[in-house]
């Protein structure tokens, strides 16, 4: 056990258990309401040694999770490498659009990579070519991945549902379905749209959405982090993410954000606040993380007054993430 001097615990005692690291803000995809993980889209990206060292350092304070993400972590054939690279972990997942999927899993998986989420709106070729800005027939290549993350054991496998109204709202009940039909491997995860790109216009009432679903649950139970629920109705698993406004849900993040250029970045929704470490010994990595709990403020809290960074530091209308 860790002493707390051991942790990374913010003042607001928050423990960072887990860094999220983009591995590139490069995406084969365009998709409607990319949050590009509220970074600047540089062109710049992490060596193989840099992200191993960081997560080496980290893992050090007690941080035992990593996720990778994107833009597309997927369109790195070196994430393999990065990978092997890893120090002991309790889980290394990566999230993807899933195109490119089908021909890396086996090897992913014989990398360390224990489990995949996968971005799938909908099940609607056409739907999803609208969405994504890719082809219909993209679709399938998902659906394949998928099923090849299943094949090389890299579940459960998250099904990432952004809902968005007008488009996919009434398909919950289908991928449910979906979900089911693959008796425990999936997950379905829905996710509230954020204010990026063109995703206002798609907003909807994420709060009722999920009021239904627990209505309907047979079973609920709740993760440690952002308090998220997750719900199972009729044998299939759904987990609600709903950062919007929602102050439970940051008093109860435990990740680090880590751009694709080598930054740490205390909170997805803020951007002045980075800490460069692309330059830095690996002895002076501790300090640097440290000064970086040290900027992690929850970005919403109770009351709106209460409420400590304005909206309007909120990246927007940016391409490439995931
Ligand atoms: N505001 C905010 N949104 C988040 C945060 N973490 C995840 N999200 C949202 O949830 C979406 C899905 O997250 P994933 O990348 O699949 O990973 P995850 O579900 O957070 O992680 P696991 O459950 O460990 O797989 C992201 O694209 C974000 O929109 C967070 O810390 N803050
Ligand atoms: S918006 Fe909240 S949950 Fe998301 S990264 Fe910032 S503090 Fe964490
Ligand atoms: S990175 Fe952005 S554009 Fe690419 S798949 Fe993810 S959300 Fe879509």
């Amino acid at each position: 056990m860790k002493s707390s001097k051991d942790l990374l615990t913010d003042r607001f005692g928050r423990t960072v258990t887990s860094l999220r690291i983009s591995l590139t803000n490069r995406c084969n995809l365009d998709c409607i309401y990319c949050h590009s993980e509220g970074d600047e889209g540089t062109r710049n990206e992490m060596t193989v040694e840099m992200i191993a060292q960081i997560v080496d350092t980290a893992s050090k304070f007690g941080v035992n999770k990593v996720k990778f993400s994107g833009g597309e972590p997927l369109v790195r054939t070196d994430f393999e490498d990065i990978l092997k690279a890893l120090p002991e972990l309790k889980d290394v997942s990566v999230t993807t659009n899933g195109v490119l999927l089908k021909g890396r899993a086996h090897d992913l998986k014989e990398a360390g990579l224990d489990r995949v989420n996968v971005s799938l709106d909908t099940l609607d070729p056409d739907k999803y070519a609208y969405i994504t800005h890719g082809r219909p027939e993209d679709l399938y290549e998902v659906l394949e991945g998928i099923k090849a993350a299943i094949d090389a054991g890299l579940t459960p496998v998250k099904i990432n549902m952004v809902l968005l109204k007008g488009i996919n709202e009434n398909e919950i009940d289908d991928m449910l379905d979906f979900v089911r039909g693959y008796s425990g491997d999936l997950v379905l995860q829905i996710i509230q749209v954020m204010d990026f790109r063109d995703g206002a216009q798609y907003d909807l009432d994420a709060k009722k959405i999920e009021e239904d679903l627990e209505r309907r649950a047979d079973d609920i139970r709740m993760r440690k982090m952002h308090h998220r629920k997750s719900y199972i109705i009729n044998g299939a698993e759904v987990e609600f993410v709903r950062p919007i406004e929602n102050a439970e849900f940051c008093a109860n993040c435990n990740r680090l954000r880590i751009t694709a250029d080598g930054k740490l970045k205390p909170c997805l929704l803020v951007n002045d606040n980075l800490i460069d470490f692309t330059n830095a010994k690996q002895e002076e990595l501790p300090e640097l993380l440290r000064a970086s709990i040290e900027r992690r403020i929850p970005f919403y809290t109770d009351s709106e007054e209460k409420r400590i960074i304005e909206k309007k530091t909120i990246i927007g209308d940016r391409k490439d993430g995931s």
